[in-house]
């Protein structure tokens, strides 16, 4: 198939500034036709253990270089993502199925952490304390950690990548980054804009792999490894942690959701059901921030269900580069076998088909954007991540029983609820245990806030100042004598 974008797209994994092939090679297919896009490399656990070398190698070098340096080769580096913004938009939706829309508001986003990074680098600093000796000082040095693993999930091809790297390189440390399967080229094309921006050899290295846990292995376990960055399912990220703490590694998981979104009897509705469309039905619903319960209140059960409905039937669902599609496909058919698990358990245990329900017309991975009503704890949609196209409506009757539904899970990411009373604001946005809570918003992610879960939903944050701390390792030195 001829891509409209022959020169960023670079079939070969990129490891010590060299573009590496391989005998063993992999397909990267197409979710919305099932055409093969590229055949790449399929590296092994001595490629991973050259990767990390390359990076280790290139580490000294690169935490030595002044501040200033590194920051303007990441603001060449963003500038380039800018640049080519179509051509990894129209990348991303090849090999992941978002629509185009979509596709371009990744790049944005995925490009604002290497800006805003680009910024930070000058403004890693150490200080001095109160010493508690008069013959002694107390400095105290915030250095570069060292050398990093990304593993990266197939469903933010660029901004998972851009989230991690950026604040990494910024901090002064190298990065090996293990892209999902499903989706390298957009990894791969990055890496060709950043060799194109002057980054030296080493400092940022994409393992492409077909068995993600043979690469996974030696990212967690080699101790030249000294920090591990995963984006991804709680249960790979339990098995990465364990994994990593044969050598102690530091590690920042952001895993999976079970994100409520609660509609109280004062919400202005419409803003509230569109609130719902874009937290639910954002990259047909595979989103770790998705909302995956809706929850509200009695009075307005009936009057809120209606009108998320009808907008939910106006979604157009096709492929994503086609005009007005805002559904494209399911990642693959084991995505579709979940959402239709989840459907098919609820209406098993008493809930209402409002509209969806079955795999869409145009077959493959397409689903029907779909709406269930009288839903209720008793069903797997209340305890498990859908990550698909499926909005559960559950009904609630006080605001007590709202919070301690919103929290009846091990997930601890993202949190949304509409109100206009500011005293019930207050006392829902401190009752709710999650990371992240939107009032009154469908969408929370920006490169200026700290993104990520408490509970089983992961560890660490990404993006603002938190994000680049991460990256990094305090020394404290004491100064006598004097
Ligand atoms: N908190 C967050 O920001 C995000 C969480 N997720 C969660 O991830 C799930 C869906 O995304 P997926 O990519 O399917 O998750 P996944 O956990 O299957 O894969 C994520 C990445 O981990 C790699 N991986 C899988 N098994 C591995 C192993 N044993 N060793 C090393 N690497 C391994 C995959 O190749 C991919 O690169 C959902 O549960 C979703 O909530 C996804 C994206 C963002
Ligand atoms: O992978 C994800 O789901 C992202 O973390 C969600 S967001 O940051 O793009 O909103």
């Amino acid at each position: 198939m001829s891509l409209a974008l022959p020169d960023l797209l670079i079939p070969k994994a990129y490891i010590g500034g060299q573009w590496h092939d391989a005998e063993r090679r992999f397909a990267v297919t197409n979710p919305a036709t099932g055409q093969t896009l590229a055949e790449i490399p399929d590296l092994n656990a001595d490629d991973a253990r050259a990767a990390v070398a390359s990076a280790e190698a290139a580490w000294p070098a690169w935490r030595k270089r002044p501040a200033k340096e590194r920051a303007a080769l990441l603001r060449r580096w963003y500038e380039l993502i800018v640049a080519h913004g179509d051509e990894l938009a129209r990348l991303m939706t090849l090999e992941q199925g978002k629509p185009l829309a979509e596709s371009k508001g990744e790049v944005g986003y995925g490009a604002s952490f290497v800006e805003y990074y680009a910024e930070e680098a000058k403004r890693v600093a150490g200080e001095t304390l109160p010493s508690h000796g008069a013959d002694k000082r107390i400095l105290v040095f915030r250095e570069p950690i060292g050398v990093v693993a990304a593993i990266t999930p197939w469903n933010f091809p660029l901004a998972m990548i851009t989230r991690k790297c950026a604040p990494a390189l910024a901090a002064g440390c190298p990065v090996v980054i293990k892209p999902a399967e499903a989706t390298p080229l957009t990894a791969l094309a990055l890496a060709k804009l950043a060799e194109d921006a002057g980054l030296p050899a080493g400092v940022l290295n994409v393992v492409t792999a077909s068995q993600p846990a043979e690469i996974g292995e030696v990212l967690t376990t080699d101790p030249r490894v000294r920090k591990v960055s995963f984006t991804g399912s709680t249960p790979v990220g339990k098995k990465l942690l364990a994994q990593c703490a044969g050598t102690v590694k530091k590690a920042s998981m952001e895993l999976g959701g079970n994100a409520p979104f609660i509609v109280f009897d004062d919400a202005d509705l419409d803003a509230a059901v569109e609130g719902a469309i874009a937290s639910k039905f954002r990259n047909s619903g595979q989103t770790c921030v998705c909302t995956n319960r809706l929850l509200v209140q009695a009075g307005i059960y009936d009057a809120f269900l209606e009108k998320l409905a009808k907008r939910v039937r106006e979604l157009k669902v096709g492929n994503g580069l086609e005009d007005g599609v805002v559904q494209g496909p399911l990642i693959n058919p084991a995505a579709v076998a979940k959402v239709q698990a989840h459907i098919g358990d609820a209406l098993g245990n008493g809930a209402r088909l409002v509209c969806g329900g079955e795999p869409h017309a145009l077959g493959g991975t397409f689903f029907q954007p779909t709406v269930l009503a009288d839903v209720t704890d008793a069903m797997q949609v209340a305890r498990e991540e859908t990550f698909g196209p499926l909005a559960p409506v559950f009904r609630f009757e006080s605001d007590e029983q709202a919070i301690a539904m919103a929290n009846a899970t091990e997930f601890g990411l993202a949190a949304y609820f509409y109100a206009s009373d500011y005293r019930r604001i207050w006392h829902v946005m401190e009752g709710l245990e999650y990371g992240m809570v939107a009032v009154n918003e469908g969408i929370l992610s920006t490169e200026l806030a700290p993104f990520g879960g408490i509970k089983e939903s992961g560890l660490g944050r990404e993006g603002s100042r938190h994000g680049l701390d991460e990256f990094t390792e305090l020394k404290y030195v004491c100064v006598g004598g004097l």
